[in-house]
């Protein structure tokens, strides 16, 4: 899957993923309205606002981007319905030739862990057969309970050819709390990037791990570091957009031969409808809004790191 992603991010020229984080409050009221009217409002309601939403995203925005990112938590919060719009979300954008990375962050004891990816790249056993339940081609992993968490995960992409990302340095602001403590005089963050790229190593595409890491785009000093301590490693970098995150910030998580990162925004695309410059499309138009900003985003990291 890592060699997908890289073929897709060369052919379309943008190493960008967008996030499909559908909040409530970002569904157009027409798209609301129409799911109410035939479900009622109830959370079969959200989901089919959800699921509609998110298509006309994607009908928008496939040609131009290699990813997406849904966060499952934003289905998650409307129960079995939910899940089941980010189930069809996932399989739509892989109809579409998206790479689809699952937004899980999930990490437990190695039996628990085992479940966890059998669930969301794995197969799983019925009597004599199997099935793919959710099938993402990537998922974000929490490496906070060691290698035995973090193991079954590896050993699924291995079988299946998909990939992760594990957490190294989040982009949020307490970040620093724990991943920035000092162990043996280094940052948290920085052994944890050392191991990433150790457990990355047995799992080599031709010149990329399938084992990457999330770092985030408000942390560009760590991000220019943590390049060099993982430099087979491909960096999801989130935080670009709503959070603050700019271009002329992440020149330094690439690789001189222009990979290794791929960044993604979330609210910044998904609700650019609501955003000053691009208002004048509407809600009606929100699809066209959120191309418009995926442009944008694409022509600003492409002049940062021609500029670099
Ligand atoms: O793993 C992630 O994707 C992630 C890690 C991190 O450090 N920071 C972070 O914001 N994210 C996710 O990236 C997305 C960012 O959304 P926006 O801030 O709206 O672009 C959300 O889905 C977050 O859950």
């Amino acid at each position: 899957m890592i060699q997908k992603l890289i073929s897709k991010i060369k052919s379309t020229n943008a190493p960008i993923v967008v996030g499909l984080d559908p909040m409530m409050n970002y569904i157009p009221e027409h798209i609301q309205q129409k799911a109410f009217a035939e479900y009622g409002e109830t959370l079969e309601g959200a989901a089919e606002a959800i699921w509609q939403y998110n298509k006309e995203i994607v009908d928008n925005v496939f040609d131009l981007i290699p990813a997406v990112k849904p966060q499952i938590a934003m289905y998650e919060q409307f129960g079995l319905e939910g899940l089941k719009a980010f189930k069809k979300t996932v399989d739509y954008c892989k109809e579409k030739d998206l790479v689809v990375i699952g937004d899980i962050k999930r990490g437990d004891i190695g039996s628990t862990s085992a479940a966890y990816a059998v669930g969301h790249i794995g197969k799983v056993q019925v009597g004599s057969r199997t099935y793919a339940p959710f099938d993402e081609d990537f998922v974000t992993v929490n490496p906070y309970l060691g290698t035995d968490g973090v193991k079954p995960f590896v050993d699924v992409c291995k079988a299946e050819k998909k990939g992760l990302f594990i957490l190294v340095k989040t982009s949020n602001p307490s970040s620093g709390e724990f991943q920035d403590q000092l162990v043996n005089g280094r940052p948290l963050y920085e052994l944890v990037g050392e191991q990433v790229a150790r457990w990355g190593e047995e799992c080599m595409g031709d010149d990329y791990s399938y084992v990457g890491a999330v770092v985030g785009a408000t942390y560009p000093e760590q991000g220019r570091v943590l390049r060099r301590i993982m430099p087979k490693s491909f960096i999801l970098v989130p935080g670009y957009g709503a959070q603050g995150g700019k271009g002329a910030d992440l020149v330094h998580f690439f690789n001189e031969d222009g990979l290794g990162a791929i960044v993604n925004s979330s609210r910044g695309i998904i609700a650019a409808y609501k955003q000053e410059k691009y208002e004048k499309y509407g809600a009606e138009n929100f699809g066209e809004a959120s191309r418009a900003a995926v442009e944008d985003m694409i022509a600003d990291i492409s002049q940062a790191l021609n500029n670099r």
